[in-house]
């Protein structure tokens, strides 16, 4: 059974459509990237699955329940962009209380926080923790009850670059265990390493759902070849590998998918010319702009 199951999903707004006929799942332990500019149906389509707004049309299977269902709720956790907490409680406060809320046992707060590096924070007021500090504490909440789907609304927003390491590590922990995640994202660099399927929303409609690797192909963008010459054979190097261009030392050849050994070949016969050579292949940024330039043509 799928985790989360979307089918034909459409939703209008006094006659404006925000999602239009979307479809995809969700499988037990993957992690599925959602990307779309601003006003794509990101949130839209959490606020479907979550069950707070009912779609106009199409299927909404959470966890094999309807959305907003006390099944499907006690199996989701929900991380909004900006979680807001009471500034006078403590993280452990605030913890334990919604731990009360979702009937378990406020015994379990200290080892959330613990888990999410707030241990020795825990005791003092979140009117003074820092941004990241609180979405930490909004991570320890959506972990309560063991989540079987997580649905996270730009989770890493606000946080610096190794507390977003950690919140990663967290999630591939919970993913490895069967957690399906679904998480909306702008930090394409981030999400492109840490997640198994990207989903892209363009003005409500589904422009793409695969792995990296197959949209990378899909949207067969062109590879760069980045050789590094010897100072004193720059010139001749990029002279020879027609089609380049020069930067300093650097010599970039772009190649389509199916040249890209011929190119390789190539640059070897050069030899002792060559002191290094990198394949950079088109990133989930160029990815992303080639399916969502399609949706506006
Ligand atoms: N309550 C509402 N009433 C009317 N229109 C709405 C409402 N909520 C969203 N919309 C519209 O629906 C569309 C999709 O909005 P949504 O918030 O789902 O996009 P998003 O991808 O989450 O954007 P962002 O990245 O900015 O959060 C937008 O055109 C938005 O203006």
């Amino acid at each position: 059974m799928q985790s989360l199951t979307l089918s034909a999903v459409t939703k209008t707004y006094d006659g404006a459509t925000a999602l239009d006929a979307v479809g995809f799942t969700v499988a037990p332990g993957e992690r599925v990237a959602l990307l779309g500019h601003n006003g794509a149906g990101k949130s839209t389509l959490m606020k479907i699955v979550l069950g707070l707004i009912p779609c106009d049309s199409g299927r909404v299977e959470v966890l094999g329940h309807a959305p907003g269902s006390t099944a499907a709720r006690a199996g989701v956790s929900y991380l909004p962009e900006s979680a807001a907490f009471h500034p006078a409680l403590t993280g452990l406060e605030q913890l334990e209380y919604y731990l009360r809320l979702r009937g378990e046992s406020p015994a379990l707060a200290m080892r959330l926080l613990e888990r999410v590096n707030l241990g020795a924070a825990a005791r003092r007021r979140i009117g003074t923790y820092s941004k990241g500090m609180r979405q930490r504490v909004g991570l320890a909440q959506a972990l309560i009850g063991q989540p079987q789907l997580m649905v996270l609304d730009e989770p890493t927003s606000g946080l610096d670059p190794v507390s977003r390491r950690d919140f990663y590590a967290i999630l591939d922990e919970l993913a490895a265990s069967g957690t399906a995640i679904l998480l909306s994202s702008h930090a394409l660099t981030e999400v492109e390493a840490r997640t198994d399927r990207i989903v892209i929303l363009s003005g409500g409609r589904l422009m793409a759902d695969d792995t990296l690797a197959a949209l990378r192909h899909r949207a067969s963008l062109p590879i760069r070849l980045h050789v590094t010459a010897r100072p004193d054979t720059v010139a001749t190097v990029a002279a020879r590998l027609s089609g380049s261009r020069r930067n300093g030392v650097g010599i970039d050849l772009f190649c389509g998918h199916d040249d890209k050994l011929a190119r390789l070949g190539d640059i070897a016969w050069l030899g002792s010319l060559i002191e290094d050579v990198e394949i950079v292949p088109p990133s989930l940024e160029d990815i992303y702009s080639h399916f969502s330039r399609r949706a506006a043509e």
